[in-house]
């Protein structure tokens, strides 16, 4: 090639990228003054990059914080803050209805697709985008989950919280400090185990994971939350490039580890299903109440085998976290709180000698009546949610009207319960601290309805009542035979957020009463 050609190709390939970076700092500048001017949300106020791309709230995942940014964001601009082109964070109490109530008529947005597991039949009832599909498979289930059907599965929890009382016994004997939040989830995720795949997974027994189940979660679980935010045509992409990672490939090699558990658990329901002598596993478990819809109703229902192990897996991905958070967290602030430790103590022991608490286990009923210890869990779940994203919704066709504002049809809104739920104008000006008094006021039940902890309306959370049962029995079951101590209490909780709002290690020390 001669000197002239070769200089003439040069031109031409400078040519060509010049005329390329022309195009996309047109498009760049366009977008900027159309998201910035013209875009329906433009009026809305919020961080500049949040209004032109989406990288902004994937950064903010990122940095595992977007609880701590949100609340900066709202006390900076308001109620209502743009945080991403097309979605608007809103941190108005009364907008949980709007957005959240039931027939509101917002669906959940492709943020959820991100958790999805592929080559379902159906959408899990989490992920599920579609209002009619999500209830009509819904309710197939429904009845599992209300508390009186949850409350047979009490001898389960009861053979958990065993576990967990005699290692709480030998910590004690050998003066060793734990670490609160791993044994709450070592606690959560037996008792998943039990209640979904017949037998707990061995973690409290194993003292740490097995089968590497609770670093699966640790690992998929925030990629799934940044995923999540990003726009929808980057997230192949983004898991592929995850795949390439061995932790990743090792969190997936756990999931194929529990589905074989899963496999084994149901198979062992179809066999016994199919002796005729009745000698079938009489578990009252959940496993065996959704197998049995199975058995009895599965075709009239569509509800296959398949759809029995997707509800096992819900309930690992979404029920043992989650409780073990609510639980930790609700132990910390009691430890942390003197006054509020010796009241519930008092309680607990009071109770139990006017005959009111059973031994060995406690029931749910006897514990749900305890006024003091319903206002410290609630007040855990009040001030340190499980969860610390948006839950966004997409606003119907109609628009809607949110604190006095017009939001067209379409955007996407969400609020965050660890926003709302420190809200002054509903809790008080001592909204940011451990005060479970506030719950035993005459008027405390207005409060209620600006709790997002479990989610609202007809996407509330589905596993409720489980949670609630492990953390009522649970709680007075410690205390009353242990007397509990931080070993840093001056220390503040430190936290991440990526979808669950989890606290760092939080060590105690274990004493035998
Ligand atoms: C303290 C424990 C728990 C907390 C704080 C919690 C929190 C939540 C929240 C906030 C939602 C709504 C999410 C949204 O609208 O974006 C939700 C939904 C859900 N939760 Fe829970 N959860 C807990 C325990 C459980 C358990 C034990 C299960 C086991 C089955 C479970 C299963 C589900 C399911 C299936 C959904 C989706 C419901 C639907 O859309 O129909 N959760 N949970």
């Amino acid at each position: 090639m001669g000197r002239f050609e070769l200089l003439d190709l040069q031109l031409t390939y400078h040519g060509l990228l010049r005329g390329f970076g022309f195009l996309l700092a047109t498009y760049w500048f366009t977008w900027i003054v159309y998201a910035r001017v013209f875009h329906p949300l433009a009026r809305f106020p919020g961080p500049f990059w949040a209004s032109v791309s989406r990288a902004w709230i994937v950064r903010s995942v990122i940095r595992g914080n977007p609880h701590e940014t949100q609340r900066l964001l709202h006390a900076k601009y308001g109620r209502i803050v743009r945080i991403a082109p097309n979605e608007l964070a809103i941190s108005d109490p009364e907008a949980i209805k709007t957005i959240y109530g039931v027939n509101s008529g917002f669906t959940k947005t492709d943020f959820y697709l991100a958790f999805r597991a592929p080559y379902t039949r159906y959408p899990d009832h989490f992920t599920s985008t579609d209002e009619k599909v999500h209830a009509q498979r819904r309710r197939i289930v429904n009845g599992v989950y209300n508390m009186q059907s949850i409350l047979q599965s009490e001898p389960y929890v009861n053979k958990c919280t065993d576990v967990l009382l005699q290692k709480f016994g030998d910590f004690a004997d050998s003066k060793s400090s734990i670490d609160l939040l791993e044994w709450a989830r070592m606690y959560a995720y037996d008792v998943i185990g039990e209640l979904y795949f017949s037998k707990m997974f061995g973690l409290m027994k194993a003292n740490g994971d097995q089968l590497g189940i609770m670093k699966s979660t640790d690992t998929l679980i925030p990629a799934m939350a940044i995923s999540a935010v990003m726009p929808s045509y980057l997230r192949s992409f983004f898991m592929f490039i995850g795949v390439l990672f061995a932790e990743t490939r090792k969190a997936l090699s756990a999931l194929d580890g529990l589905a074989t558990t899963a496999d084994s658990a149901v198979k062992s329901h179809v066999q016994a299903s199919s002796e005729p002598d009745d000698t079938t596993i009489r578990r009252t478990d959940i496993i065996s109440k959704v197998f049995n819809i199975h058995k009895d109703q599965g075709e009239k229902l569509d509800f296959q085998i398949d759809d029995v192990k997707l509800e096992a897996f819900g309930g690992y991905f979404a029920g043992s976290d989650t409780t073990a958070i609510h639980l930790s967290t609700t132990l910390y602030h009691i430890l942390r709180n003197p006054g509020v430790y010796a009241a519930l103590n008092s309680e607990i022991t009071q109770a139990t000698s006017r005959g009111e608490l059973s031994v060995p286990y406690i029931s749910y009923h006897e514990a749900s009546k305890l006024p003091y210890l319903s206002a410290c869990i609630k007040e855990g779940a009040r001030l340190h949610p499980s969860v610390a994203l948006t839950m966004p919704r997409q606003v119907p066709s109609k628009g809607c009207d949110i604190s006095g504002q017009w939001i067209p049809g379409g955007v996407h809104v969400g609020i965050n319960p660890t926003v709302v739920q420190l809200d002054r104008t509903v809790f008080g000006d001592d909204a940011e601290e451990y005060n479970p008094d506030r719950w035993l006021k005459p008027d405390a039940d207005k409060m209620n309805k600006y709790i997002l902890q479990f989610g609202a309306g007809s996407r509330m959370c589905m596993g409720k009542n489980i949670s609630l049962c492990e953390i009522y029995k649970v709680i007075p079951e410690l205390l009353r035979s242990y007397r509990l101590e931080l070993l840093s209490p001056e220390k503040n909780l430190e936290t991440s957020g990526f979808w669950f709002y989890k606290p760092v290690p939080m060590h105690i020390r274990v004493y035998r009463k």
